[in-house]
């Protein structure tokens, strides 16, 4: 199908179209895409895994996860015409010398997406192959997922690895958070509204909290999770990112580069959290058994394939310090885990109080305004101000309300579009601006290593917190030592 942005012909070549982000987020997105006319009509994927299997072995396991992952139902007209794109060819990764199948498979008419959903570990290994059976041209593109290795040093190393074939302008290292559309709308937030444009510093804001609370577990992702932990998993991405959006200078333009400079200054301003004062300014917890709905779940230890001495943490939570003109002494606090009470993200800015109460008979502590940017679900924008109670009587009475801007109420004819179809979009349209750079990355590692590296110095266990609780208590004492308390 032609389509109204003409998005050009394009081979999306997925390495790991049997994994779990494949089947549960990426074959849907661009399913999407298709369902919105976005995709043009010779666009294929080509997917790429090791086992041995036929074209129809993919388009059932296809058709059987769209079935499950796709909301809203299917439509069958547009679900044949997406099947009929797929492609199966069996590769093993490692063997860089066996990349001539695949040459056979992929078009050479057409600019190739090349889209490791793969252990990070053998990034290297897909682009010397590619490179060998001379598969990569000057428009094709790859998307790395994240975590882009497992510290500062082994992310150099895929990193170089993967730069020795592709220039920076080809290399989408994909955070899924930059598409979703309430992390978008921080820029606009920001940048679009002279109330929170002017406001936006230490001068105004006390400090600021940032929930990303999901109620799942590992999912049965135990090999590849132990390794990482939260703080590798969403923390060294997904809340930093947020994070630097939240706190960078207004950007030039909305150019890839100026927003990612912009990004990297607020990563590298970040007070470094080190051995000496790593007990005060983070919490690490893991699930033990518990509740969630109202149906028992398993501890961490419990999980299947799980190791019973592990040390890993489900939980994070850290008083992140910025250190510069804009935000010295508000502290950004953070907080991240598996098995929480639910699934919810949001930020919430808390401002200054009011220097002086004028309405003091009515109200004798005046709180301060709060801007609550719900990322998700049941996204939507939320600011509690004062309001006079209507009525008669001489004396102010005056109450906290809410401006609440709900984004399925106020937008209901429009669809909250998934991140990952967003971001495909956005490789086909070769436009990198909502990706990370190669500096933001390692400067991302640069202050999460340090933090690892303090945990496994002070040799303490995670802290238990049971599983549909908000995390360890001592997280409420990270922030209570402040006099501040977090928005639950
Ligand atoms: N799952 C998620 O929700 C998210 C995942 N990510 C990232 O996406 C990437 C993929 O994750 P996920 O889908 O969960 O992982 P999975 O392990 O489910 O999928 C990885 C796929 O790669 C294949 N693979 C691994 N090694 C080779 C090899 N040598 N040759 C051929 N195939 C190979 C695996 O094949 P086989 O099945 O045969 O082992 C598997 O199908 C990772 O980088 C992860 O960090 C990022 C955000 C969210
Ligand atoms: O990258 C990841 O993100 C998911 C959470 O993503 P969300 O869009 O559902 O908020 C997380 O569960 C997973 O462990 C992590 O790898």
């Amino acid at each position: 199908m032609k389509n109204a942005q003409s998005s050009p012909a394009v081979d999306v070549v997925l390495f790991g179209v049997l994994g779990d982000l494949s089947r549960r987020k990426l074959l849907p997105a661009l399913y999407q895409l298709d369902l919105a006319g976005l995709l043009d009509e010779s666009t294929r994927v080509v997917g790429v895994a090791r086992q041995e299997h036929s074209n129809q072995d993919l388009v059932d396991f296809a058709k059987e996860n769209l079935t499950q992952f796709v909301k809203d139902g299917l439509n069958e007209e547009v679900l044949s015409r997406f099947l009929a794109r797929l492609v199966y060819q069996r590769l093993d990764f490692k063997q860089t010398d066996s990349y001539v199948d695949l040459a056979n498979t992929v078009a050479t008419d057409k600019e190739r997406i090349y889209y490791f959903s793969t252990p990070p570990a053998i990034y290297g290994d897909i682009t010397e192959g590619l490179h060998k059976a001379d598969l990569i041209q000057p428009k094709d593109r790859v998307v790395m997922e994240k975590p882009i290795g497992h510290c500062l040093e082994s992310s150099r190393v895929i990193n170089d690895m993967v730069s020795k074939h592709f220039e920076e302008n080809q290399i989408y290292r994909i955070d899924h958070y930059l598409g979703k559309e309430t992390v978008l709308n921080l820029l606009v937030l920001r940048f679009a509204n002279s109330l929170f444009t002017n406001n936006w510093d230490r001068n105004h804001i006390d400090h600021i909290q940032i929930t990303v609370a999901e109620s799942v577990g590992i999912e049965g992702r135990w090999g590849f999770y132990d390794e990482a932990g939260q703080m590798r998993d969403m923390v060294q991405n997904h809340l930093l990112q947020i994070l630097s959006l939240l706190a960078m200078e207004p950007p030039a333009d909305l150019s890839a580069d100026s927003i990612r400079d912009e990004k990297l200054k607020v990563i590298k301003a970040l007070l470094p959290i080190t051995r000496q004062n790593i007990k005060e300014k983070t919490v690490r917890g893991q699930y033990t058994e518990g509740f969630l709905a109202g149906k028992a779940v398993p501890g961490y230890l419990e999980e299947e394939g799980a190791n019973k001495n592990s040390n890993t943490e489900s939980f994070v939570a850290i008083k992140a310090e910025i250190d510069n003109w804009r935000w010295t002494g508000v502290p950004f606090y953070l907080r991240t885990g598996k098995r929480m009470p639910a699934k919810h993200s949001e930020i919430v800015v808390h401002f200054k109080e009011q220097p002086h109460n004028i309405f003091k008979d009515s109200y004798a502590d005046l709180p301060a305004n709060k801007l609550t940017i719900r990322l998700q679900p049941d996204e939507g924008v939320e600011l509690e101000v004062m309001n006079k109670i209507p009525g008669i009587a001489s004396q102010m009475n005056i109450h906290e309300n809410k401006l609440d801007l709900s984004f399925s109420e106020t937008y209901e004819n429009e669809r909250v579009v998934d991140a990952y179809e967003r971001l495909m979009l956005e490789v086909i349209n070769g436009n990198q601006s909502l990706f990370v750079r190669r500096d933001e990355v390692e400067a991302a590692w640069m202050w999460a290593d340090s933090i690892i590296d303090a945990w496994q110095a002070s040799n303490d266990k995670p802290k238990p917190y049971a599983a549909g609780s908000w995390g360890p208590v001592s997280s409420i004492s990270l922030i209570a030592r402040d006099d501040r308390q977090w928005v639950e």
